[in-house]
């Protein structure tokens, strides 16, 4: 069976095959450090071994929770933020039709997000909406405390309970949240929930594969074995016992760490694909909290091509010289669309007649990258053989696997995010929330 592949050899004009072969001993101890414990942040490694030990039961438990949610709702409300709703979305987008929410004969609920921003319009539009719909809420927090989804949580919870009354809005929300601490575990206890714990030691950047990702991916209708089996495998791939040169983790954070000390300071992840566009973004935060401390960090950013070639293609092609980027691939296309002859031939095209869109499209990644590389842009690949479940799963293990490693070679503590915290006590302080009298008084004196 194939796996996902990655490719570093287009980034070997711009650093020496020779010094990322050179990081072998520091990619090996960081790999090392990560499986024994002993690197930085390493009370938040439950993320590491955790696709091999999800047993049957558990699985069993989300899959009869996403039953009821996808037998009694027409709409799902993921409410989360950052790594409590990326994930999911990522792979719900990867996996599902284009055009979901127009679909009339419709096997599973429309999964749609909240608590991952606080956008008044935004939660206006979405509560009218719901008010012709039967909802259900799957409320994600690990902290539990975390001010966005708490306050789409509230709205939510009081509209669905006005709506189907107390006990059965009980049976349509499910709560994800840390065992026992925390503002959302509090509710479920005291309201009776259904409730899926988030451990410890999986930090929420790390979560996807634990039922924070697992549970709406479900009731989206996908294949979760599916999800896991591929992680299975590329937890296999990026361990211990895989030598550094046949590792793609391994691989992808030695080349980074080696493109970032030539100067090489943003990373760009491409894709060619359109419904790949979350897991760019999933990618940004994984990498971004990551990484980005210390006054140090490759900056993350993303572009989804063809499209952002007309906007962004510019800058890539010809601005500042410190950029990399990394192409996801889709080898082969889910279905086949043939671009027609014309006899008229108005628009000039018949050169591409009997051609597949892919072969154009592909022609499209192929030229870009030999014009970026052209024009000073390292090029990494990632290329899946084809989108669904299984390889994703290889992706997002293989991803989270590079980035520990990354992390480690960079000399941070991948697995914590002190500095999230700054905008959240300004604006504690500007709301005037109890506790925060001094903070108030200070940040008041500035403005
Ligand atoms: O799951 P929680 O605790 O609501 O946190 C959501 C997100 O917020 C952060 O803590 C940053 O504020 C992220 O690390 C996390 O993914």
């Amino acid at each position: 069976m194939e796996n996902i592949k990655l490719s570093i050899d287009k980034a070997f004009g711009f650093v020496s095959e020779q010094a990322v072969a050179g990081y072998k001993a520091q990619v090996d101890d960081a790999n090392a450090a990560l499986h024994n414990g002993t690197g930085k942040g390493s009370d938040f490694l439950g993320w590491l071994n955790l696709p091999s030990s999800i047993d049957e039961a558990h699985l069993q438990d989300l899959e009869a929770t996403a039953k009821i949610l996808r037998n009694n709702c027409e709409v799902v409300v993921v409410i989360g933020i950052g790594g409590s709703y990326l994930g999911a979305k990522a792979v719900i987008d990867a996996l599902s039709n284009s055009f979901d929410w127009l679909l009339t004969e419709r096997k599973s609920p429309v999964v749609v997000y909240a608590g991952q921003n606080i956008g008044e319009d935004y939660l206006y539009e979405l509560q009218e909406l719901l008010k012709t719909k039967k909802f259900g809420i799957i409320s994600i927090s690990k902290s539990g405390t975390t001010t966005e989804p708490a306050l789409a949580f509230r709205l939510l919870k009081t509209q669905l309970e006005e709506e189907q009354g107390k006990a059965a809005a009980q049976k349509l929300i499910i709560a994800i949240t840390d065992k026992s601490r925390g503002a959302l575990r509090t509710a479920a206890t005291q309201e009776g929930y259904k409730t899926f714990v988030i451990e410890d030691n999986v930090g929420g950047r790390f979560s996807v594969l634990t039922p924070v990702g697992l549970l709406p991916i479900a009731v989206a209708g996908f294949d979760i074995r599916k999800l896991i089996s591929g992680a299975v495998t590329m937890e296999a791939k990026c361990g211990l016992e895989t030598p550094f040169e046949q590792n793609p983790a391994a691989q992808y954070a030695a080349v980074r760490n080696e493109l970032y000390k030539n100067g090489k300071t943003t990373e760009i992840l491409v894709n060619f694909h359109p419904k790949l566009h979350y897991i760019g973004e999933w990618w940004k935060q994984l990498y971004g909290e990551s990484e980005g401390k210390e006054n140090k960090g490759i900056f993350p950013a993303a572009v989804d091509f063809t499209t952002d070639l007309h906007s962004m293609g510019q800058w890539i092609q010809e601005g500042e010289r410190t950029i990399f980027e990394t192409v996801i691939s889709v080898k082969e296309s889910n279905y086949t669309k043939v671009f027609p002859h014309s006899e008229e031939n108005l628009d000039g095209l018949n050169f591409l007649a009997g051609k597949r869109v892919d072969e154009v499209n592909k022609m499209a990644e192929l030229g870009t990258m030999i014009a970026h590389v052209d024009g000073g842009v390292p090029n990494l690949k990632i290329e899946l053989p084809v989108l669904n479940e299984y390889y994703l799963g290889e992706l997002l293990y293989f991803f989270e696997k590079a980035c520990g490693i990354s992390g480690y070679i960079l000399g941070v503590n991948p697995f914590d995010q002190p500095g999230v915290e700054a905008y959240k006590k300004n604006m504690f302080a500007l709301l005037e929330k109890p506790g925060f009298e001094a903070e108030t008084k200070a940040i008041k004196a500035r403005i």
